[in-house]
């Protein structure tokens, strides 16, 4: 699995969300110049609307994250100046923007939920530090920060997934960069595409502790139940990045503790179980639930998470399709009645 034609398990060995951002933003990885001025440009940029927290704040208390956050997406695109301009070089500045604003609607939102005040970004911090110190308002460990940048990096892309799609599919009408990210956050929510990040606790909590997951996990495959974390339409012997993310997953799970490491024990029964009866493997979802919970991170902010990474994937691919754009409009195969006449609604019947 590649961006760009750079291997990710390199790209997650070797450099940052922000520079994986830009690559995907621009086509290659930056000097160490370019990225001081992207990261800048970013930094700069890590700032709402008034309205926007506003309506944040508006929103009734247990509003989804996700939502929270398709929604102010959706309202941003009437306060940036671009909005309309789908050239190249605006949509790459509002792919930056987006990028920019888009953890900070996490983080203001997930503060304002709990009756905090928000914590202004800081400038010389990365995506993922930034992040986490807008969230907790105290900044976060190197080992907190690389942990989180290396799920960021591979949440970035992922070729035509539902999300990525739907982005084309509503860009590919000559509509906008801020509709295609709000209908392609829309997509994420589901629980078979990014809204899975947030189930895997609820597996790995079901399971119990490593005594009782073989057993939980046989009943639940016997149940025909859908496991979450596992399974993927592409990857039918495993996905490359779960196998990456595992190791950071369970070094995180050892620093937050016994209870969490119990959790990661859990998992690999689990793990075990679905790939010796199901030849199923996990996806990426699979570590990076558990990855964030040992973060201490509140799960319905999971997803929303996956889009603050995904939107450099999204934008990417908005830019493509409207380098060689034509309308994508599929036909279906029609299977319902035959052809029948209308009958006014006086004969057809009194119930
Ligand atoms: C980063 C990401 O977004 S990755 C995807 C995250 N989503 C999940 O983890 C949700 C759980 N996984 C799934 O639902 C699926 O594996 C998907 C949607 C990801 C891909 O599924 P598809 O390729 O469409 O496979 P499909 O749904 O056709 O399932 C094929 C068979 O495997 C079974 N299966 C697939 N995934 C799972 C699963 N996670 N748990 C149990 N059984 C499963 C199906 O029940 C089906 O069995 P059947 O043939 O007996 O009916
Ligand atoms: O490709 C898919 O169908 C889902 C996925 O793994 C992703 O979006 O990262």
């Amino acid at each position: 699995m590649r961006y760009r034609g750079y291997a990710v398990g390199e790209l997650a060995e070797k450099t940052s969300f922000d520079e994986v951002a830009y690559l995907l933003l621009n086509d290659d990885l930056p000097t160490a110049g370019e990225l001081k001025e992207f990261q800048s440009r970013v930094a700069a940029a890590r700032l709402l609307p008034e309205p926007v927290r506003q309506l944040l704040g508006a929103l009734p208390a247990g509003a989804a994250p996700l939502d929270a956050l398709r929604t102010a997406v959706s309202a941003l695109a009437s306060f940036d100046p671009e909005t309309a301009d789908n050239s190249r070089d605006a949509n790459r500045r509002k792919a930056e923007r987006l990028l920019a604003q888009m953890p900070v609607v996490i983080a203001d939102h997930y503060r304002l939920s709990k009756g905090l005040q928000p914590v202004a970004a800081k400038a010389d911090l990365s995506h993922s530090a930034n992040f986490l110190y807008m969230l907790r308002g105290t900044e976060p460990t190197a080992d907190e920060v690389r942990a989180l940048d290396i799920s960021m990096i591979l949440y970035a892309e992922h070729e035509f997934n539902a999300s990525t799609f739907t982005a084309r599919v509503i860009v590919s009408t000559l509509s906008d960069l801020h509709a295609a990210v709000t209908g392609a956050i829309g997509a994420l929510k589901g629980a078979l595409h990014g809204g899975a990040n947030e189930k895997v606790m609820d597996v790995v909590r079901a399971a119990g502790n490593p005594a009782t997951a073989e057993q939980w996990t046989r009943a639940a495959l016997a149940r025909k139940e859908r496991i979450m974390g596992f399974g993927h339409r592409v990857y039918k012997a495993g996905d490359v990045r779960a196998g990456i993310l595992k190791p950071i997953a369970r070094r995180a799970a050892a620093a937050a503790g016994p209870e969490y490491v119990a959790w990661e024990e859990t998992a690999e029964v689990i793990e075990g179980v679905i790939g010796r009866e199901k030849n199923m493997f996990p996806n990426l979802d699979w570590p990076a639930g558990r990855l964030y919970h040992s973060l201490h991170l509140d799960i319905p902010i999971y997803t929303p998470m996956f889009a603050m990474a995904r939107i450099a994937g999204w934008a990417a691919h908005v830019i493509e399709q409207l380098d060689h754009n034509r309308l994508i409009r599929p036909r279906s195969i029609y299977n319902g009645p035959a052809p029948r006449d209308v009958r006014p609604i006086s004969e057809r019947g009194s119930a």
